[in-house]
């Protein structure tokens, strides 16, 4: 493994919620692990006027609730000499005179612009960073999610980061990627050859990704309310994860070999017609309900959405790749907020046995679970003998959780991510034809939603969604996978 150079990471929007909940918190982990060099930097800015006692303490707090149990105090000491801070604010030229001065002019510093604010700020801050020259060889810039509304928006984007940097200096993040389970699934298909025979539409009936959460729009409801289901979730992470599991197997694991496979899976979505988009998709908005034992209130009331918003909170969909692997097998994806459980997974179901030959108790098809939250693992079910005289077969699993088989802390996504830019590493992080191409697909679903007179069907918090979703699998003759 190649050991983390000395860096300076720049943090835009450094006392953000993301920078708070996540990326610091992501930092401190890899710091208490040793793998952090000590001349490792992270300079965070923002609008704010702090100094940086004010921030450092600001950070100490985020830290003590966010990192839990893995705080130390003896470590933070170490921590907090990394960090600084400085106001910048984004659109004003001049202020980037100090930052330049605080970064210094050594050329082969490995230096990270971390984006992490509204996308409306990536044009102005590249083309501030270039004027005041602090764009070298070995700079790199992360830009946060959502990029863009449309595809039209995200073309933008790229071009005007494009203009600055090249693409291989870009790094569009996509968080799920990061998760252990996803590149558990490439060692999963990659790495072993006995699911690979099974892999396709001659074995498999159809494939099931759920991303559901408990939480509601928490805090976030001025940001949610202009992306909604789809654009928060299905156009990055559940397209991601669709990649995942139907592409090809690259040539090697370089950066662009994988990038190709998922970009040819994305391009091989069947577009939906305008017509089609009633039939083949589902959105869903939650009303009042309770949710993890607790009332909560409908997304209508919550803070931040505007009175009759038809902003979708839920979305399920049947996405069809047409390409020689997959064709006839069909992908449903579902994500939605203040659902009956918290879980994201991936479910593979092989199709029916040609005839039985045994009597069954509770029999379900074969089929295989990739858990990537909360607890992650694998599952395969399968039909066996249950003890006693009768040949009786009942469903039973095969589990592989990977806490317990590693014994190790699973490492958080933007851990991995974080340290991956650092190296220079790009396989996890979305190339802009990947990025255009989800949206591609996505944007007909949305015109249609936008021109169609129907709202959002609602759910009650702390459903599986509205009706309409298990309708929506069960005309092809399946059902989504519920037994938790
Ligand atoms: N929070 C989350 O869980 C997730 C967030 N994201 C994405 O990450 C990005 C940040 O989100 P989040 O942290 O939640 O948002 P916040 O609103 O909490 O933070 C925004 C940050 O941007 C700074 N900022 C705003 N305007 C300017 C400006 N003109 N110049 C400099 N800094 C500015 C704010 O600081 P100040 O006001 O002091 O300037 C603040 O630090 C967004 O793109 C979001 O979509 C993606 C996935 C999950
Ligand atoms: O990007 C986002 O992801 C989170 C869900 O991430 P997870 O790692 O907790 O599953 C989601 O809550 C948020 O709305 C979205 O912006």
């Amino acid at each position: 493994m190649q050991a983390i150079p000395n860096f300076d990471l720049v943090i835009f929007g450094g006392n953000g919620d993301l920078a708070m909940r996540k990326l610091l918190p992501a930092l401190f982990h890899r710091h208490r692990d040793g793998d952090l060099p000590v001349d490792g930097r992270i300079l965070a800015v923002s609008r704010t006027e702090l100094t940086r006692e004010t921030f450092v303490a600001q950070v100490h707090d985020a830290l003590a609730d966010y990192v839990a149990e893995h705080f130390d105090a003896g470590l933070w000491a170490t921590f907090a000499e990394r960090l600084d801070y400085l106001r910048v604010d984004a659109n004003t030229a001049e202020d980037y005179a100090a930052l330049a001065d605080a970064l210094g002019d050594d050329p082969a510093r490995v230096r990270v612009f971390y984006l992490s604010t509204s996308p409306d700020l990536f044009s102005a801050i590249c083309r501030n960073l270039a004027a005041k020259g602090m764009v070298t060889p070995a700079t790199r810039v992360v830009l946060e999610k959502p990029l863009g509304r449309d595809l039209a928006s995200a073309q933008r984007i790229n071009e005007d980061v494009g203009a600055v940097f090249q693409e291989h200096q870009i790094y569009r993040i996509d968080h799920y990627l990061g998760k252990e389970t996803v590149q558990n699934m490439m060692a999963l298909r990659f790495g072993n050859s006995v699911f690979e025979p099974l892999w396709r539409r001659t074995w498999v009936s159809h494939v099931q990704i759920t991303v559901a959460e408990q939480l509601g729009v928490e805090g976030r409801g001025e940001f949610y309310n202009r992306a909604g289901a789809m654009r928060d979730m299905i156009q990055n992470h559940l397209l991601q994860l669709l990649c995942i599991v139907a592409m090809e197997p690259p040539a090697r694991m370089d950066q662009d070999a994988v990038r190709d496979e998922k970009l040819k899976i994305l391009r091989s979505l069947r577009p939906m017609s305008g017509a089609e988009v009633g039939a083949r998709t589902v959105r869903g908005q939650y009303r009042a309900g309770v949710s993890a034992g607790k009332p909560v209130p409908g997304y209508l009331d919550e803070p931040g959405i505007p009175s009759g918003s038809r902003t979708e909170t839920f979305v399920a969909l049947k996405a069809e790749i047409t390409n020689w692997r997959w064709a006839g097998t069909p992908f449903y994806l579902r994500t939605g907020k203040r659902m009956q459980e918290g879980v994201a997974e991936i479910v593979l179901y092989f199709r029916d046995m040609p005839m039985t030959l045994f009597p069954t108790v509770g029999g379900v098809p074969n089929r295989l679970v990739i858990r990537l939250q909360p607890d992650e693992g694998l599952r395969l079910d399968l039909m066996a003998k249950q003890p006693g005289d009768d040949m009786l077969l009942r469903p039973v699993g095969l589990n592989l959780n990977f806490a317990e088989t590693f014994r190790q802390r699973p490492m958080q996504a933007y851990e991995r991510l974080l340290t991956d830019v650092i190296r220079g590493r790009l396989a996890l992080f979305m190339r802009r034809d990947e990025l255009e191409a989800a949206w591609t697909w996505v944007e007909p679903i949305l015109h249609a939603w936008e021109a169609s007179s129907d709202s959002p069907k609602s759910y009650t918090a702390g459903t599986w969604g509205p009706a309409a979703a298990t309708a929506l699998i069960s005309r092809d003759g399946f059902a989504w996978h519920e037994d938790y």
